[in-house]
């Protein structure tokens, strides 16, 4: 759910008939503007469109770790279900501004309570020496919902005028069939009450006032690795690629189906390069994949600004060699995307809490990743309109930060179990240590 509406809501807001409806303005500008102007798309109303999801998304993961607490995980996952459902039919049938923002406002609260739930889940449920890979199926699905949700928009855009709610609609399919699942026949409640039951239980056993914990020494490098791994996931500049790749392409002077084309061609390089994310994460570790990665995106931004500042600046279109480079540039920086930094800013902090503090500071995680990705979502096209092609030297910049942070600071977590990472990595870090 949370992969499909990231792919559904950049092609959505590069659709005619969708503008026509709810942005005339931009629209106008659209019509108006050469196919290669950088502030085609800068209106801060139809970036809320994209944003509003990931802000309201951001608060609900703090009631979802109540939620997780004390109801447990299962049962969060499907309160998450019923929201996807409520908020995709909501927005399908909008027949106005506000009817559309409040259907993603309720999406949102879905995406804040499955997001806080399912990566916890996995890592808990993982046996030890496959817990990296069991977690990074939670990002396997996000790349699979981007990609599915290429394919569909791609589709919709040609049946007009009402295409736009298809992609938005079809977001309830897979909710509603999990929740039908969910409450199917009568035999499994007992079973299920059971668990519930028993999840109540061990919430009780769980020590509260997990906030205050947060600030005790087994919990801070957690929360500070777990905070910062979301903050610079963001700013890697992935998603200035998945929400508007179409928009950006286009920008750089493809046409409207190439640009789709190779958007397609994005999707399927991330959904490919997760699974050597899973094959790998056991083996190799987390801290050499991050650190590779940082060296492949650097390398693959660098290339793309130098080639868009010096010949798309200058002559206003990119030959078609030229077009080609940036097609494979932004592949190769996809692919390293996808084996590092899209999976392990899940996993990361999903392995490192004690039980007390897990659901919390897991909260702030997911809120952080959510706040930066709705920065990147509504401040995007804003940039790109203000710094041009140097915006891939700004993200570049940022790259570097990172990857100095996870050599300094990020310790390796892989086989260790959750419950000793206090004594088998916090206090065995030069820098952690002296926390306790
Ligand atoms: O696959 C790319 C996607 O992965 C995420 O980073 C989530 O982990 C999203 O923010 C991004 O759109």
């Amino acid at each position: 759910m949370f992969g499909y509406d990231i792919g559904i809501s950049r092609g959505v807001s590069a659709m005619d008939d969708f503008l026509i409806k709810f942005f005339p303005h931009v629209y106008q500008t659209k019509l108006h503007a050469k196919e290669n102007n950088y502030c085609k798309y800068d209106n801060w109303l139809l970036q809320l469109f994209t944003s509003s999801l990931y802000i309201s998304a951001l608060f609900a993961s703090f009631f979802a770790s109540k939620a997780a607490t004390k109801l447990g995980r299962k049962i969060t996952i499907l309160i998450a279900s019923i929201f996807f459902i409520v908020g995709a039919v909501l927005s399908a049938v909008a027949e106005n501004k506000l009817m559309l923002i409040f259907g993603r406002i309720l999406f949102g609260v879905g995406v804040g309570f499955g997001n806080e739930t399912v990566p916890l889940f996995l890592t808990e449920v993982a046996p030890i020496q496959h817990r990296g890979a069991v977690n990074i199926m939670f990002q396997l699905f996000v790349t699979i919902g981007i990609f599915i949700a290429n394919f569909v928009n791609y589709g919709t855009s040609m049946i007009h005028p009402n295409g736009w709610r298809m992609s938005l609609g079809f977001a309830a399919i897979p909710a509603g069939k999990s929740t039908l699942v969910k409450i199917r026949g009568v035999s499994d409640v007992e079973a299920e009450y059971k668990e519930i039951v028993a999840a109540c239980e061990q919430a009780k056993q769980v020590k509260q006032h997990s906030l205050k914990n947060l600030l005790k020494p087994a919990s801070i490098p957690p929360l500070v690795i777990g905070v910062l791994l979301q903050v610079f996931q963001q700013f890697t500049g992935i998603n200035a690629i998945m929400f508007y790749a179409p928009v950006l392409f286009q920008t750089m002077g493809f046409k409207a189906n190439a640009s789709l084309l190779s958007s397609v061609i994005t999707g399927i390089v991330n959904v490919g390069s997760t699974f050597v994310s899973i094959y790998l994460v056991d083996k190799v570790g987390r801290r050499k994949l991050l650190l590779q990665a940082c060296c492949q995106m650097l390398i693959s931004q660098l290339a793309i600004g130098t080639i868009l500042v010096t010949s798309l600046l200058e002559t206003g279109t990119l030959n078609r060699t030229l077009a080609t480079i940036v097609v494979l540039l932004v592949c190769t920086y996809v692919m390293s995307f996808a084996w590092s930094w899209g999976p392990l800013g899940w996993l990361i902090p999903s392995e490192t809490f004690p039980l007390e503090t897990r659901t919390t500071g897991f909260a702030f995680a997911v809120s952080t990743n959510m706040l930066f990705t709705s920065i990147i979502a509504q401040l995007f096209l804003t940039m790109l309109c203000t710094m041009k092609a140097y915006i891939f030297f700004f993200f570049s910049g940022w790259i570097v930060v990172m990857g100095l942070f996870v050599y300094f600071f990020l310790p390796e977590t892989k086989g260790v179990p959750i419950d000793s990472m206090v004594e088998r990595v916090w206090m065995q870090h030069p820098i952690w240590k002296r926390l306790f």
